[in-house]
């Protein structure tokens, strides 16, 4: 069996006589892009808490790269880069100079490191201006630039894209996807986005109430077998009857005059050519996103997840 980077055995967070995390245990290969993704209060950040020594768990034990963070932490920790909440950084120093700070802290940061940082987190046009006029995507960015002045191999980030806008989200995932390519680091990320795991990650663990539901292949968790398009038509009993013919259609559901129809492969525009060449009018067609999120209520017990 191919060895974990970051391992979890039965790992639990109690405050007070709340589980928080319980008994979760995790493995995340070399080169994944892990999502740990759940609703709100699912225990994501006390694990991620966990994983990095910020707290220490009630029971159970974390690994990385073979080292207990718990017996060994120094060593455990040396390869990890994390951003754990809002990353602290000075708003009246500029990126660079935050960057600098930040590698003399840490010792053994040379100038060249600092300038394939800002590279790599895209902020060469903005790194000269002070922090306090950027925008939260380029505070998040900067985070992650320090978070990679260490060449870790792994990088732990919790909710990186929380707060962003859709293209200040499509940055940071667009990142995100290279540092895994090219810097060849293993990444693990959590969410509470369905959408954002399944566009960025290969790799899946769902948590509810602090605990594991399912871990496995974004691909065969997540993606949907069949498709979903609700359409409008003139006539839907009709619309009906011709719609059940067809090979590829899973599932027509009729509510008065809109047709929510489940089918399989590319067949959208058949579908419509279907309906028209049999004299029913198509006057509205829409991708739609429903089973999924239906997936994931039964998969949460009714949590949502956005
Ligand atoms: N120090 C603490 N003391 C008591 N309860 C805590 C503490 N830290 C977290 N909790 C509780 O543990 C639960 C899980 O919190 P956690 O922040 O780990 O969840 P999360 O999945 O990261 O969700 P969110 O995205 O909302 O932060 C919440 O109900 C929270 O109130």
């Amino acid at each position: 069996m191919e060895k974990c980077v970051i391992e979890t055995t039965q790992l639990t967070k109690q405050f007070g006589k709340t589980t928080v995390v319980n008994n979760l245990s995790i493995c995340i290969n070399e080169g994944d892009i892990f999502g740990f993704l759940g609703p709100n209060g699912a225990g994501k950040t006390t694990t991620i808490r966990m994983l990095v020594g910020l707290i220490a768990p009630t029971s159970g034990s974390a690994k990385i790269l073979g080292k207990d963070i718990q017996a060994d932490f120094v060593n455990a920790i040396q390869d990890v880069g994390a951003i754990v909440e809002n990353p602290e950084l000075y708003p009246f120093y500029t990126g660079r100079q935050n960057l600098i700070h930040f590698a003399k802290l840490s010792g053994d940061v040379d100038k060249e490191r600092i300038e394939e940082v800002i590279k790599l987190v895209r902020l060469e046009n903005r790194i000269d201006t002070k922090v306090k006029t950027y925008s939260l995507g380029m505070r998040q960015r900067l985070g992650l630039a320090q978070a990679l002045l260490n060449k870790p191999k792994v990088l732990i980030l919790d909710e990186p894209t929380n707060g962003l806008d859709p293209q200040g989200m499509k940055e940071i995932r667009q990142i995100i996807g290279h540092l895994a390519d090219t810097e060849k680091i293993t990444i693990f990320i959590s969410s509470h986005l369905l959408h954002e795991i399944e566009q960025l990650c290969n790799k899946v663990a769902i948590v509810s109430n602090g605990k594991l539901i399912v871990q496995g292949d974004v691909k065969s968790l997540l993606t949907k077998e069949y498709q979903e398009v609700t359409i409008e038509v003139s006539d839907s009993d009709k619309a009906k009857h011709i719609l059940k013919a067809l090979p590829y259609i899973q599932d027509v559901v009729v509510d008065e005059n809109k047709i929510t129809v489940k089918y399989s492969g590319d067949s959208v525009a058949q579908i419509n050519k279907a309906l028209v060449l049999a004299d029913v009018d198509v006057t509205h067609l829409a991708a739609s996103n429903g089973n999924l999120e239906d997936y994931f209520l039964e998969l949460t017990g009714g949590e949502v997840i956005a």
